[in-house]
């Protein structure tokens, strides 16, 4: 392992505007204060129109704040003109969705494009091009254009491509979205293994939280231009505190109600007796146990386990149960359960 090259990226209470034809202005983000570790891998996630791509686009200069600063390596980016801005650019490398390839370039071609622009010797490209196209895995493939790769051959070149002029940072802008799940699981190991081994610093933007679980050391939740919640993903994962997040966590568990629990799922209770179906989720493998037995046997509430699973964040177990309760205990039983640091959700109703 070499040693960690990545930069430190820093939001400083950052906001940015648009103007829009009228005079009228859009705000794309609002009081974003950030700070991204050398060699650490974040996640941004938020719905469409949050402001992911504008916070992204901060980082290598495309935007600039209208309020506040952006820092990498310590170099203010938005305060950069001429060849200090190139300078900067050439170690924010950026991985695209739709891969942003040239159709005309062989796969070597397009790596060495950055190169060319940056002026390095072609005695130099040369071998530099070979060693990146080994780095992920496409020797075979120097010679072929992008209309002859598959979605994730072609993401392997924008990689590649990205890593070319040596950058401290690497921006992902849904560079998984536009692949199937077995293809995205490759790349987002391709580039675990780039971040382990150059130390490099990793800002992706998401709206899959699975992409997150499987990548990121750490996870902003940004809702209408403002960064709602940030931390370690484990941490994010087993206790959310905001509701965006709490929804984004909702799909991804790999926990689902059964069929004839969710097909009679009621978001209020019935007028009478029932059941509340709730979301329990814990950290560490045996944590529930206990608890779920205990509030049978010393609380006397029964508790039907519907389904279950612990999942890793990187090597650091979780897990989520779906259970119900009887309406009339629920609401002592979820405190109980809180009691113990078990985090619970409602998920709706069954009569
Ligand atoms: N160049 C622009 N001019 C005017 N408004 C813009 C511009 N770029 C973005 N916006 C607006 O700023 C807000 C944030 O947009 P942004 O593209 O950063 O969000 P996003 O989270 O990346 O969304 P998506 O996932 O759909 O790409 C939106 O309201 C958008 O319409």
């Amino acid at each position: 392992m070499t040693e960690p090259n990545g930069a430190s990226i820093t939001f400083e209470d950052v906001g940015k505007a648009y103007s829009k034809s009228g005079g009228t202005t859009v705000t794309a983000l609002e009081g974003v204060s950030l700070a991204m570790e050398p060699g650490s891998i974040t996640g941004i996630i938020g719905r469409s129109g949050a402001g992911k791509s504008t916070l992204l686009r901060m980082v290598n200069g495309i935007e600039r704040p209208t309020t506040g600063a952006v820092l990498v390596g310590g170099q203010n980016v938005g305060a950069a003109k001429g060849a200090k801005l190139r300078a900067i650019r050439r170690d924010v490398g950026m991985i695209f969705q739709h891969f942003n390839l040239l159709a005309s370039r062989t796969v070597a071609g397009n790596i060495a494009l950055p190169l060319e622009i940056a002026g390095v010797p072609s005695s130099q490209i040369k071998p530099r091009v070979a060693d990146l196209i080994e780095r992920v895995g496409l020797t075979s493939h120097a010679t072929r254009y992008p209309a002859e790769l598959s979605g994730g051959q072609k993401q392997r070149v924008g990689i590649a491509r990205a890593l070319a002029t040596g950058p401290k940072v690497l921006l992902s802008d849904e560079a998984t979205s536009a692949l199937d799940p077995e293809t995205t699981q490759t790349v987002l190991s391709l580039l675990k293994d780039i971040n382990r081994d150059l130390g490099l610093t990793i800002l992706l933007i998401t709206h899959e939280m699975a992409v997150v679980r499987d990548i990121a050391s750490h996870v902003a939740v940004i809702d209408g231009g403002r960064i709602v919640e940030h931390g370690e993903t484990y941490d994010i994962f087993t206790a959310p505190q905001h509701p965006t997040t709490r929804s984004f966590l909702s799909g991804v568990t790999g926990v689902t109600l059964p069929a004839f629990v969710k097909d009679r799922l009621m978001p209020n209770p019935p007028a009478q007796g029932g059941e509340e179906v709730i979301r329990v989720t814990f950290a560490g493998q045996h944590a529930t146990d206990p608890m779920l037995a205990r509030l049978t046997q010393d609380v006397g509430i029964p508790v039907n386990i519907l389904a279950g699973a612990v999942e890793e964040i990187g090597t650091r177990p979780f897990g989520n149960l779906l259970v119900s309760l009887p309406v009339a205990k629920a609401a002592e039983a979820r405190s109980f359960l809180e009691s113990h640091r078990l985090m619970t959700e409602v998920l709706g109703y069954v009569g």
